[in-house]
């Protein structure tokens, strides 16, 4: 490949995928992205909850009006216990909404998947290709070499590692960078533990049931959620494995069926329970949860977002969020950096240091939501009796809850990233102000 053209392979179109298309694509930087599956989409997830921060990325998009006709507002929280007594009971959404000028959207994953696919243009559409299983990665001084399983080779300046929680190309990173030094320390083979599993499915938003809708069903060691959205709702069922494992394993639909079956009597609304959403499903899988955050996000010119690096349980729904600021906070310094050269390439050295530098903005923001997101896991499924407590006597108080609101979810919400190089007008108003205001518009704050 000529070394004056800058071009990023991304491997993996999933939601980061599809985020740094656009985020590549608006930075004028060329790329292909590089899909393992045969189609684009695949109807088989469960929800996917957006916060105000990814919105606001989503409005740099050109996407936010169409998203927000297809997703449903969170507003109204509750906990049961087994038998059905409500203990927790509230609507901090409405606070989040005052704070930042709208609460969370839940939406169907493959719709939103596909919302943000087709919002790319022609040209950005036509650099994603399905059915390219990467399978191994030449790196050297000039550039990177990409080869799929169906026998291609793609050549480029970077690769960008955005293919989840089993990334090939996190462990081709490790492989290259343990071959250039075997002495040095990296991240283990499989970086993620996993202490529980999680089946979901989808299916109609039940009458009675308002768009927004987030309910948990505690119990010791398992754990229930019920997310509403504009159409569709969506359960999770959550258990806690017998011991902590490394090991990748796969569930087939039966187990799902099997294991969902064991939670028939669990509550999700005052009036339904899991045996009713079950009777109605329209999309059901289950997966091992890992969890765990990387030490090392790069080597060389290979970089990794997304669950790639940092893998998280979904009770909170951070997951995704997280993947957006990752491609924001990497592709702010690949545009700034492209633009300082005035086009020349940039070398090894100079991209090396721009990697480490996005890995130190992101770092501890993704820590503490691994962090959240672990603890919220267990104060569901009622760990142990440390979290036991802090589910049953100190979150149903309003006050902490209103702490939690304005404190936590404040701080990572209003100080979020965005795309320095696109210019979009501010949807949302509340009041707290955004730290990074939207580039190229007066701020109505
Ligand atoms: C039940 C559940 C609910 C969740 N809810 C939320 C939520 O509400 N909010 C939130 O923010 N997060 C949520 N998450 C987390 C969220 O789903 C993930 O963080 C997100 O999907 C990660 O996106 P990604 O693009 O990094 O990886 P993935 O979604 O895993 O996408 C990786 C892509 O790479 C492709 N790929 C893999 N290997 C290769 C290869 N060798 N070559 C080419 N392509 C390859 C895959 O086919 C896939 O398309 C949830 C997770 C679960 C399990």
């Amino acid at each position: 490949m000529d070394a004056s053209n800058f071009k990023v392979i991304v491997v993996g179109a999933g939601p980061a995928g599809l985020t740094a298309a656009h985020s590549l694509s608006l930075a004028g930087i060329d790329y292909v992205v590089l899909e393992g599956r045969d189609e684009m989409f695949v109807d088989s997830g469960a929800s996917l909850v957006l916060g105000p921060q990814s919105l606001r990325v989503m409005q740099q998009f050109g996407l936010l009006s169409r998203l927000k006709e297809i997703g449903g507002e969170m507003q109204h929280t509750k906990s049961y216990d087994l038998d059905g007594n409500v203990f927790e009971n509230h609507h901090n959404f409405r606070l989040m909404r005052a704070n930042h000028g709208i609460g969370p959207l839940a939406f169907h994953r493959s719709q939103l998947i596909e919302t943000i696919y087709g919002g790319l243009p022609v040209r950005a559409k036509s650099q994603i290709l399905t059915g390219k299983k990467v399978v191994d990665i030449e790196a050297d001084a000039d550039g990177v070499k990409v080869h799929c399983s169906d026998g291609t080779v793609h050549e480029g300046s970077i690769v960008l590692g955005a293919d989840g929680v089993y990334s090939r190309t996190r462990r081709i990173m490790r492989k290259l960078a343990l071959a250039e030094d075997p002495s040095r320390e990296w991240d283990a083979e499989v970086p993620f533990t996993t202490a529980y599993k999680c089946m979901w499915c989808s299916f109609p938003r039940p009458a009675g049931s308002e768009p927004g809708e987030g309910y948990n069903t505690h119990h010791t060691d398992k754990s229930s959620m019920y997310i509403s959205g504009s159409e569709r709702s969506w359960i999770f069922l959550y258990q806690k494995l017998p011991q902590e494992t490394r090991e990748r394993t796969s569930y087939s639909i039966k187990d799902a069926e099997e294991f969902a079956a064991t939670f028939a009597d669990f509550r999700i609304t005052d009036t339904l329970k899991v045996e009713d959403a079950l009777a109605r499903r329209m999309t059901a899988g289950m997966a091992n949860l890992e969890e765990g955050i990387l030490q090392h996000w790069s080597w060389g010119r290979i970089v990794l977002v997304g669950d790639a690096c940092h893998k998280y349980t979904p009770n909170a729904g951070l997951g995704f969020n997280n993947g957006v600021q990752d491609v924001v906070a990497l592709c702010n310094r690949l545009q700034a950096a492209r633009a300082a050269c005035g086009g020349k390439p940039l070398d090894a050295a100079a991209l090396s240091g721009l990697f480490a530098e996005y890995q130190r903005e992101r770092y501890e923001r993704a820590e503490e939501d691994r962090y959240k997101s672990a603890h919220i896991t267990r104060i569901h499924a009622w760990s142990d009796r440390l979290h036991w407590i802090i589910a049953r006597f100190i979150l149903p108080f309003q006050f902490v809850q209103r702490l939690l609101t304005n404190y936590l979810a404040r701080k990572t919400i209003s100080t979020a990233l965005l795309l320095n190089y696109v210019s979009a007008e501010e949807p949302f108003v509340g009041l707290v102000p955004w730290l990074h205001k939207m580039p190229g518009f007066v701020s109505k704050e």
